[in-house]
């Protein structure tokens, strides 16, 4: 069971209520992380990358970049036994999503939420197109995340409307649908006590039935914020979506769950801590160790919290 669509991995999870951790990666060493976790949890996964992790790794051009990913996440799932599959993080640029989908990702996301109704169904109706044309799933989002988005920052917070979700998904037939219900990305996504619009949820699950997904998911994990604190990080007024609003979303339809700043901040935990207790070291294949011990860590207890554990 290698390298998958996520309409596989994202059906199964639907049908079966619980959802797949989606990780966000830039570089090697993430991946290796977030697969010893899935092995170990026996857990399918999403992998995804966004324009500027694509960006990143192929030095500037699009198309190299993406190859460069699949080449890796696919390179390895075909020696696993666990369902993994590659996506795009909120496409904006064309010239990104048709790389991907060029370059064999297994599923992309057009984000074109920052536009009005109409326009996000017409430019997400032209990628559905394209991507289902040669097999690859799409996810879209409607309303916008609050706080700052890659390429985009929206003042405040526009949560979805149901009734625009259930005309949206019928006339666009897109596969997954990001409905905004309250979160934001990054590290700081709650001034007073974390909540989310679980009315919203249970009736955009009602009137569409197909795999939903959580933006800006990630926790904020306490031990991990001191870790870093503690060897020299400043993390102040940092606040994610605590683990059972996140179990209360999943028994409300969210099938993928999208987590990037949880990993980063695992990583430079473990990085900073090892540094500063190996102060002779500069082996990067030893000062990364932790950092990777970290981010397994955050991601196999995320399998489990998500249900997905076990279900490989
Ligand atoms: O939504 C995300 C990627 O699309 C990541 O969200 P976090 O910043 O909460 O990890
Ligand atoms: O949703 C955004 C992701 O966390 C990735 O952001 P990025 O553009 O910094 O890679
Ligand atoms: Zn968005
Ligand atoms: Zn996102």
């Amino acid at each position: 069971m290698p390298y998958v669509n996520t309409k596989e991995i994202l059906e199964k999870a639907n049908k079966e209520y619980y959802a797949v951790a989606a990780l966000n990666i830039n570089n090697l060493e993430f991946l290796q992380a977030i697969l010893e976790a899935g092995i170990e949890k026996k857990s399918p996964l999403i992998i995804e990358t966004s324009e500027g992790a694509i960006k990143y790794a192929g030095t500037g051009d699009p198309l190299r970049g993406a190859k460069f990913f699949v080449d890796m996440v696919k390179g390895f799932a075909d020696t696993l036994d666990i369902p993994v599959s590659l996506h795009l993080d909120h496409g904006k640029d064309f010239k990104y999503i048709v790389s991907a989908i060029k370059a064999g990702y297994s599923s992309v996301m057009i984000d074109a939420s920052d536009k009005p109704f109409e326009e996000n169904v017409k430019i997400t109706k032209e990628i559905v197109k394209i991507a289902h044309s040669v097999g690859v799933s799409v996810e879209a989002e409607l309303g916008k995340l609050a706080g700052i988005e890659d390429n985009v920052s929206s003042a405040e917070s526009v949560l979805v409307n149901p009734d625009e979700a259930k005309k949206f998904v019928e006339e666009t037939q897109v596969d997954f649908l990001a409905p905004a219900i309250g979160t934001s990305h990054g590290a700081f996504k709650f001034k007073g006590e974390a909540k989310l619009d679980y009315d919203r949820l249970k009736q955009v699950k009602e009137l569409t039935g197909i795999p939903l997904v959580l933006h800006g998911a990630s926790s904020v994990v306490e031990e991990i914020v001191e870790i870093a604190e503690k060897y020299g990080a400043d993390f102040g007024g940092s606040k994610g979506v605590p683990s059972e609003i996140l179990k209360e979303t999943v028994q409300l339809g969210i099938n993928k769950v999208n987590t990037d700043t949880d990993l980063r901040m695992a990583f430079v935990a473990g990085l900073r801590e090892y540094l500063h207790n190996n102060p002779k070291e500069f082996d990067p294949r030893n000062y990364m160790k932790k950092g990777k011990e970290y981010v397994k860590k955050v991601v196999a207890d995320r399998l489990e919290l998500l249900g997905s554990a076990g279900k490989a």
